[in-house]
């Protein structure tokens, strides 16, 4: 049989852009690609991991010092053995390697672990060969990663808004399952058997919005990692209804101010303001304040509006010039507080998350 040739590529994102906490994702132009091949000659040398996937990452990968490479332990493939596994298959074929290249730092707030899920899911979708459209995707990723925003703007593209639909009870309780029952453990080389829930149909809804080309993402990445489960775990369990409506103001007008052309920083800079998630992960992020304070659009001409990347620590700065004064003032402000930084320019990635295919004869 023809090996089979893959390539998955998915967006990495940032999420939030300000008040739209859990709501907002915009998917940005750098890319986590999976490099897959499945070649029965090469069984003998998959065969050492329990579910036949050879995994590797390139030297120069984020994370490639760290993540797991069994295939029941690393995010990707154990996302994409639970998509196959609900569809009554076990493993991988035998003779699949993975070989990903990952330029999207981990735990910095730009949707490494939606990218991560959305490639698993893809992965799985692919390998057995499965037909899911992106909307039933999502809801196997939505399984996973539980809010919709970096997931949405990773497997759509662009810059989304999204949200959960309200669920029947036992939709709720099959969505609400204990996430160690929907993705495989370790086993040690045993596989239980267990078939994991299958996900509700259509859980996320999401829209696309316009986004004007000429809004550029500087990306400022500190160099410490902040998990999103410690950096949510700070937040509060009820708002007042004056914090909620200032956000639900400024998500409204944001949307839109996103789109127009020439962009109006004087829309766009206090439409940025967030009281439901910055305000409380202040102490996770030395110098969050500091920065989001004193670096704007008065401070630095072509800068539109400053918040901090999904869960942070890294700050999105949106902007249509002078991105690198606007990068270097709030490197030089992190290094005060001890904090060492690197920066990006990135363009939204329109096209989301892509299957490129190719078979050898
Ligand atoms: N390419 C990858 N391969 C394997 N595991 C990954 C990969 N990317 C992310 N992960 C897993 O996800 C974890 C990071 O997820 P986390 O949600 O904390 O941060 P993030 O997704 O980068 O930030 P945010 O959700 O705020 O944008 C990593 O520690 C790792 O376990
Ligand atoms: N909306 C999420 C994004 C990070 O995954 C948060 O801020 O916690």
């Amino acid at each position: 049989m023809a090996p089979r040739n893959f390539v998955i590529k998915v967006p990495a994102s940032s999420a939030n852009i300000g008040p739209g906490y859990d709501v907002l994702g915009v998917a940005l132009a750098l890319y986590l690609e999976l490099h897959v091949t499945v070649d029965p000659a090469l069984g003998g040398e998959t065969n050492s991991d329990p579910n036949n996937c050879r995994l590797s990452y390139s030297a120069d990968s984020e994370g490639a010092a760290t993540v797991p490479l069994a295939s029941d332990a690393n995010l990707i493939t154990r996302t994409a053995l639970y998509v196959l596994r609900c569809s009554g298959v076990r493993t991988f074929p035998s003779g699949t390697t993975v070989h990903v290249v990952n330029p999207i730092p981990l735990g910095r707030g730009l949707g490494s672990s939606g990218a991560a899920v959305v490639a698993g899911v893809m992965l799985g979708n692919e390998i057995g060969q499965l037909g899911l459209s992106k909307q039933r995707m999502l809801d196997f990723c939505l399984m996973i990663e539980r809010h919709p925003d970096n997931i949405t703007a990773a497997m759509m593209g662009s810059f989304c808004g999204s949200f959960l639909r309200d669920l029947t009870p036992q939709e709720v309780e099959r969505r609400e399952i204990p996430l160690a029952e929907v993705l495989p453990e370790p086993s040690g080389g045993e596989d239980t058997g267990l078939v994991p829930p299958l996900p509700p149909t259509d859980i996320g809804r999401h829209v696309k919005y316009n986004w004007n080309p000429a809004i550029k993402c500087v990306a400022i990445i500190p160099e410490f990692e902040l998990s999103t489960a410690d950096s949510r775990g700070v937040l509060p369990k009820a708002y007042t209804t004056q914090d909620l409506v200032f956000n639900l103001q400024r998500l409204a007008v944001l949307t839109a101010a996103l789109t127009m052309d020439p962009p109006q920083a004087e829309l766009i800079y206090p439409a940025m303001q967030d009281r439901v998630h910055q305000p409380y992960r202040k102490i996770l992020v030395p110098g969050l304040a500091d920065v989001l304070q004193s670096v704007t659009p008065r401070t630095h001409a072509g800068l539109l509006g400053i918040c901090l990347s999904g869960a942070g620590p890294t700050i999105l700065a949106l902007a249509t010039e002078n991105f690198e004064d606007i990068a270097l003032e709030i490197i030089n402000r992190f290094a005060k507080q001890g904090v060492q930084c690197t920066w990006k320019l990135l363009d939204v990635a329109q096209g989301g998350s892509i299957v490129e295919t190719s078979i050898q004869e």
